[in-house]
């Protein structure tokens, strides 16, 4: 890992490897079997099992290409190893460069609010919406990146829409209110580099938090650290080669009024590895009015300005809690 390539923050706690390898310690395995959805062959039940139960599950069978995975991966590492400098300059709208928070204002500029820990993490944020946006002419990189990125939202978003009908149709969604419920247009990518830390027990890569999507898939890198809260309990999300990890958000949670849950999950650094996540967030059509009988009718633009309004004055987003009835 190159020093300069790291926001000046995050410097100080990174030692050289040697002494990071004398401290090498054998961490215990408490790896648990999230649910397995065979998209070749998906079962709804299974589906809405895991839904309930998780909030989160293993998508095998994808359908997204193997080397469309490994590319935006070489792609993405060769990027954050560009110098900090390099990469404010960069990486400009409609893409945007972030550190040390994941929370963003809609623009995609890091969110500043009441001081919390700093999170151990560095990330582009690409709304795939505004791709056309991204010339990205001028530079041979971000060219080829730009055409990785667009071909995996067109995955994704099939996928997303995939899973969703499959929910739609288990909750007994009224199509017409279903229709706005999730819009392509809205997709974005994140990708982020967490990187290696000495001090990973007392640093997190991301706190504790729900996502505020609808639903948002994940492929991560071998180097593990996601973990999901389960009946109270924190398990780690294996890294399983080629398999992308679905989770549910806070705008499903509400769709379903409660029947499933947006999964509380976090991100632990490690001490000798940099860790690489590419993940796909997709949300409610602009103006689309969740109707439910848990909640008062809002829009997402209503969800996220209340969320920001939060993080600012309180430093958390409080979420859900806001929008319930009585
Ligand atoms: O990097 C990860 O594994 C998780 C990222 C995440 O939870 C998020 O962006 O909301
Ligand atoms: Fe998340």
């Amino acid at each position: 890992m190159k020093l300069d390539s790291l926001p000046p923050v995050f410097r100080d706690k990174n030692t050289s490897e040697e002494s990071i390898v004398l401290d090498k310690e054998i961490e215990e395995d408490d790896d648990v079997v999230i649910p397995v959805i065979d998209l070749e062959n998906p079962n709804p039940e299974k589906i809405g099992g895991a839904c309930k139960d998780w909030g989160m599950f293993r998508l095998v069978n994808h359908g997204v290409p193997l080397n469309i995975l490994t590319q935006l991966q070489d792609h993405s590492r060769d990027l954050f190893s560009l110098s900090f400098e390099r990469k404010q300059s960069l990486f400009t709208t409609p893409l945007s460069y972030f550190w040390g928070t994941p929370a963003l204002t809609p623009s995609g500029t890091a969110l500043t609010g009441v001081p919390r820990n700093m999170n151990w993490v560095e990330g582009l944020n690409i709304p795939l919406g505004l791709l056309a946006e991204f010339g990205a002419a001028d530079n041979a990189k971000l060219h080829s990146f730009r055409v990785l990125i667009e071909e995996y939202g067109g995955h994704l978003a099939k996928l997303a829409s995939t899973v969703f009908e499959v929910m739609a149709k288990n909750l007994n969604l009224n199509p017409q209110h279903s229709k706005s419920y999730l819009s392509e247009s809205t997709g974005f990518v994140r990708v982020y580099r967490y990187p290696q830390c000495s001090m990973a027990r007392e640093s997190w890569g991301m706190d504790v938090h729900t996502d505020s999507s609808v639903i948002s898939i994940l492929f991560q890198d071998q180097v593990g650290g996601l973990e999901l809260l389960k009946d109270d309990k924190w398990l780690k999300v294996k890294p399983i080669p080629h398999t992308l990890i679905l989770n549910l958000g806070d705008m499903m949670q509400a769709i379903s009024n409660d029947e499933y849950k947006s999964v509380k999950h976090r991100v632990k650094l490690n001490k000798w590895d940099e860790r690489l996540s590419i993940c796909y967030f997709v949300f409610p059509a602009e103006g689309g009015v969740i109707q439910s009988s848990k909640y008062k009718p809002f829009t997402y633009s209503d969800f996220q300005a209340q969320v920001q309004q939060d993080i600012k004055a309180l430093g958390y987003k409080v979420g859900l809690d806001k929008f319930r009835v009585g």
